[in-house]
C-alpha cells in the first residue's frame, strides 16, 4: 500500500501486516496488525511521526521515495515495532533530528544505539511549528513505557496516540468502519499491555481532555474520525468499578475439575452472576486478558500436577498477577489425587492482586456431594459479595 492522504499534507504511511499471528512471542493476533506512521508537511518543516516494525522497513522506505527531506522524526515511543525503523530512516535523511521525551532519549540510544546528538529532548507541552501546522508534545508515560508521549496537531486537531488507543487489525480501510470490531480489538490490546498501568492511564487521558480531538491517528490499527467512543471505552476500561462477572480460566486432565468448573458455572448463574470460562488448554489468553478487565471475581480452576497447580492455570495465574486487574475476589476450585500445595502455591503467586480470597473448593478424584455443597456456597459468597458492592 502506498501512503495515503488523511488531511491536507497529513499522511498515513506505514505497513499493514495481514500475517502476523503473534506479538511479543505471546499475545495472538487473530487479525493481524498495522505499523502506522504518520508524516506532516508545514510549510517550512517536514516530520515523519513514528516509524514501522523493521522487518516491513522496505515499505516505508518506498513510500518516502519521493520526500526529500525529513527535519524531524518524532519518536512516540522506543519499542522496536515503532522506532526500529530509525536508523535505516537517518542513513536516507541524514539532517533529521529525532524528537522524543528525555528518558526516550536514553532508551534510544541503548536500545537502537542512535547518537546522543541527533536526538532532541523534549519537554512536556512544548510545540514545533512546521509552518502552518504546530505540533504540541504531551508526556504520557506508562502508556505503555515509561518514556511515552503523543503528539496533538493544533490546527487540525488531530491526536497522533502511537500505542494509546491502538488496536492490532490488519485492514484496508483506513478509518474505522466496524466499530464493534475495533472496540474488540482495542480492548485486546488494551487487556494485554495496558492493563496494569491503569492509574497512570486515567492521568494521562484526564491531561488529553484539555485538548479538543477531532480524530485520533494511533500507530497499531484503523484512524478514529469520531474517537469520543473510544475515549469512553477507555474511560470505563481504566476507572469504572468491576463488572458482575466471574472469569474462570480452568484446566482438566481428566473431567473432574471440569466438572466442578461446571456445577459453578450453573451457580452462578442461577444467582444472575455473568460468567466466563477459559479452558487453558485451548484458549486464546488475548480473550482472557479481555474478560479480566471487566471481572469482579476471578475463580481458577485446576487439578493437582506434580504437588501444585497444572502448569497451564499457573501460568494464567501469573498473568493475572502480573496485569493487576480491578478484581476485589479470587478463589481456587480444584480435584486431586492424594495430597498438595495448590493452593497455598497459587496463593503466593497473587501478591499484585488487591483481592479477598474466598474459601477454596479442592475434592479428591470426582466431586461429591460436599465438593457440590461447597461450590454452592462459594457461589452464593460470590453473588452476595457482588450485590453488596452494587456491581452490574
Ligand atoms: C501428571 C500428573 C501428576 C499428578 N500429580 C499429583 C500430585 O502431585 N498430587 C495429587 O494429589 N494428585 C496428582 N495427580 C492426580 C490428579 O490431581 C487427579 O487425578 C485429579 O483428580 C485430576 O483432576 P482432573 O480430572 O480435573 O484432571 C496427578 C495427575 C497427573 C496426571
Amino acid at each position: 500500500m502506498d501512503k495515503r492522504l488523511i488531511k491536507d499534507n497529513i499522511y498515513w504511511l506505514g505497513a499493514v501486516d495481514w500475517d502476523r499471528r503473534l506479538f511479543d512471542s505471546l499475545i495472538p493476533l487473530p487479525d493481524g496488525t498495522s505499523y502506522n506512521a504518520y508524516l506532516i508537511q508545514g510549510s517550512d518543516k517536514t516530520v515523519l511521526l513514528d516509524a514501522v516494525d523493521p522487518a516491513m522497513a522496505d515499505i516505508l522506505l518506498h513510500q518516502l521515495r519521493d520526500v526529500a527531506t525529513i527535519d524531524f522524526i518524532v519518536s512516540h515511543h522506543t519499542e522496536q515495532d515503532h522506532s526500529g525503523t530509525i536508523p535505516l530512516l537517518l542513513q536516507r535523511f541524514p539532517q533529521a533530528k529525532v524528537l522524543a521525551t528525555a528518558k526516550a532519549k536514553t532508551l534510544l540510544m541503548e536500545h537502537l544505539h542512535l547518537a546522543e546528538d541527533v536526538i532532541v529532548a523534549v519537554a512536556d507541552g512544548e510545540t514545533l511549528s512546521l509552518g502552518g501546522k504546530t505540533l504540541r508534545f504531551l508526556h504520557t508515560p506508562w502508556v505503555h513505557w515509561p518514556e511515552t508521549m503523543v503528539t496533538y496537531l493544533e490546527e487540525d486537531r488531530i491526536l497522533f496516540s502511537c500505542d494509546f488507543f491502538g488496536s492490532h487489525i490488519a485492514a484496508s480501510d483506513l478509518f474505522v468502519t466496524d466499530q464493534g470490531r475495533v472496540y474488540e480489538a482495542a480492548k485486546r490490546y488494551f487487556g494485554e499491555i495496558m492493563l496494569p498501568f491503569r492509574a497512570i492511564i486515567a492521568k494521562n487521558l484526564d491531561k488529553l481532555s484539555d485538548y479538543a480531538v477531532d480524530m485520533i491517528a494511533p500507530s497499531h490499527g484503523q484512524l478514529y474520525d469520531q474517537p469520543a467512543w473510544i475515549l469512553e471505552a477507555y474511560r470505563d476500561w481504566v476507572q469504572h468499578p468491576p463488572h458482575n462477572l466471574v472469569v474462570l480460566p480452568f484446566v482438566s486432565m481428566h473431567g473432574s475439575t471440569r466438572s466442578m468448573v461446571d456445577y459453578l458455572t450453573a451457580a452462578l448463574v442461577a444467582r444472575n452472576v455473568r460468567v466466563e470460562l477459559f479452558n487453558l488448554a485451548v484458549s486464546d489468553i488475548g480473550k482472557l486478558a479481555m474478560a479480566l478487565i471487566d471481572a469482579a471475581t476471578i475463580v481458577v480452576g485446576t487439578p493437582t500436577v506434580l504437588a501444585g497447580p497444572h502448569p497451564l492455570a499457573a501460568h494464567a495465574t501469573f498473568l493475572a498477577n502480573a496485569l493487576r486487574p480491578k478484581a476485589r475476589y479470587l478463589s481456587v476450585i480444584g480435584s486431586y489425587g492424594w495430597g498438595g500445595k495448590t493452593v497455598e502455591t497459587l496463593a503466593g503467586m497473587i501478591g499484585n492482586l488487591k483481592v479477598e480470597v474466598l474459601d477454596p473448593v479442592l475434592c479428591k478424584g470426582m466431586p461429591d456431594q460436599e465438593a457440590f455443597a461447597a461450590l454452592d456456597r462459594l457461589a452464593e459468597a460470590i453473588a452476595q459479595n457482588h450485590r453488596a458492592n452494587g456491581f452490574r
